[in-house]
C-alpha cells in the first residue's frame, strides 16, 4: 500500500496525455455511487480527458450498454453529471454480471474496449467488483483504477467503503423507531443488517443506535452467554433489548437466532426486524458524499499518473492505492476497540 497521495502521484511516472475513461457501477448499489461517477466526470473531464459511462456494469461492458447524453452520443460531459450528488442509488444502474464471471465474458469485455478505444477503466463496486478487475487487466493492457462503493465497508484499502455511512444512518433511524415499540412492550428486537461476509454494519449501527449486542462473523456468536448475559440484564431493571445481527452471522441471520434464543429460554418477548435493501437506498450523507468526490477525483488523478491494477481508497485521511488482490484476498477486520466498547456499553 503506497501511503499518500503525493508518494503515489510521484511513484508512477507522470503522463499528461488525455485519456478515454469508461466508469461503471458493479454489484450492489450504494449511496454515493452517483456522487463518485459525477467526481469521475468532473475530475477528467478538467483535465482534459473524455468520459464514457456504461450502464449495469460487467454486463454493461459485454452488451456495449454505454450511457447516452442528451445529444444521444456515447459521452459523459459535466453537465451529464449535474444534479446528481444527493440522489441515491446509480444513475448508470448496476448489475451482477454471471457471464463475466467466465472467460470467454472477459475476453469479450476487454475486446469491445478495445473496439471503442477505451484507455482506461474506473469501475465503482465491491470486492467481487475487484475480483473481476484483476481477471480484465489480465486480458485487457487499459489501467484499471477502482473506486470502493459498498454499503459493508468490507474492503482492505480504505477506513470506509462509499454508501457505508449512509447505510449506518439508515438502520439506525430505524431502531430508534422500534425501540419506541421496545420499550412500550417490553421486548426483545433482532434486527437484521445487510452483510454477507462482515459485521462492520452490524457493529457500526449496533453502538450508534445503543444496543446491546451485535452478532457478527468475526466473533463466535454463544446463544447460553447471550441468554445469560439478558436474564442479567433483566435482574438489573432492563425492559427492552436491542440486539443487531448481521446476515452472515455463523448462527444465521435473525429468524434462526430468535429460534436458538427461545429453544434456549431467553425470557424477553421477541421480534424480528430484517431491514433488507432499505439499507441500500437513500439520499447519501454528507460523509459519503464527500468520500465519493474525494475518491473519484483521486482515480482519476491516479489514472493520469499511470496507475493500474488497484484500488483508490482513504486510510487515516489519506488517498492510497491498494493492488486489487488485497481487497478480495484479505478480510478486513474488526477493530477490537470497537467490539470491547459495545460490550462495555452493554451493562
Ligand atoms: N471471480 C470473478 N471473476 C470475474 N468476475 C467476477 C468475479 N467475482 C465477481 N465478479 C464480477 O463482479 C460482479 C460484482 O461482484 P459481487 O456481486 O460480488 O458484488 P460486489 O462488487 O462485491 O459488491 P457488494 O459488496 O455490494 O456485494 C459480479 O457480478 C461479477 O460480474
Ligand atoms: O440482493 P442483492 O442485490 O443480491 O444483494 C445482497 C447483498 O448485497 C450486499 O448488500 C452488499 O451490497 C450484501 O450485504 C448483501 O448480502
Amino acid at each position: 500500500m503506497l501511503s499518500s497521495s503525493c508518494d503515489i502521484l510521484s511513484w508512477f511516472s507522470k503522463r499528461d496525455l488525455a485519456v478515454r475513461i469508461g466508469v461503471f457501477c458493479s454489484g450492489g448499489d450504494a449511496p454515493g455511487m452517483n456522487a463518485c461517477v459525477r467526481s469521475v466526470v468532473r475530475s477528467a473531464t478538467a483535465a482534459g480527458h473524455e468520459v464514457v459511462g456504461i450502464n449495469r456494469g460487467y454486463q454493461g461492458l459485454i452488451d456495449q450498454n454505454f450511457f447516452l447524453n442528451a445529444k444521444q452520443q456515447p459521452i459523459m460531459g459535466a453537465r451529464d453529471v449535474s444534479n446528481i450528488i444527493q440522489r441515491g442509488g446509480t444513475i448508470l444502474r448496476s448489475a451482477r454480471c454471471q457471464r463475466f464471471m467466465t472467460d470467454e465474458g472477459v475476453r469479450t469485455a476487454a475486446e469491445n474496449l478495445r473496439q471503442h478505444k477505451i484507455d482506461a477503466l474506473v469501475p465503482i463496486g465491491g470486492n467481487g467488483t475487484f475480483r473481476g478487475s484483476a481477471e480484465l487487466v489480465k486480458h485487457w493492457d487499459g489501467q484499471v483504477v477502482g473506486c470502493p462503493g459498498t454499503i459493508d465497508n468490507d474492503l482492505i484499502g480504505t477506513d470506509f467503503t462509499i454508501g457505508f455511512s449512509t447505510a449506518v444512518e439508515t438502520a439506525v433511524d430505524a431502531i430508534d423507531k422500534l425501540r419506541d415499540t421496545a420499550e412500550s412492550h417490553e421486548r426483545l428486537f433482532l434486527v437484521e443488517v445487510m452483510g454477507r461476509h462482515s459485521g462492520y454494519l452490524a457493529l457500526y449501527t449496533a453502538l450508534a443506535a445503543g444496543a446491546e449486542i451485535a452478532c457478527v462473523p468475526e466473533t463466535p456468536t454463544e446463544i447460553p452467554g447471550i441468554v445469560a448475559h439478558l436474564s442479567q440484564l433483566q435482574q438489573t431493571g432492563k425492559k427492552s433489548i436491542i440486539v443487531v445481527v448481521a446476515e452472515g452471522d455463523e448462527e444465521g441471520g435473525a429468524l434462526m437466532l430468535a429460534e436458538k434464543l427461545q429453544r434456549a429460554e431467553c425470557t424477553f418477548a421477541t421480534r424480528t426486524v430484517i431491514l433488507g435493501h432499505v439499507q441500500r437506498g437513500g439520499s447519501p450523507s454528507p460523509d459519503d458524499r464527500m468520500l465519493a468526490t474525494r475518491l473519484g477525483d483521486f482515480a482519476v488523478k491516479s489514472i493520469g499518473a499511470g496507475a493500474t491494477g488497484v484500488m483508490a481508497g482513504e486510510v487515516n485521511s489519506q488517498c492510497v492505492l491498494t493492488p486489487f488482490e488485497k481487497t478480495f484476498t484479505e478480510h478486513k477486520q474488526l477493530p477490537q476497540a470497537l467490539i470491547d466498547l459495545l460490550e462495555c456499553m452493554s451493562n
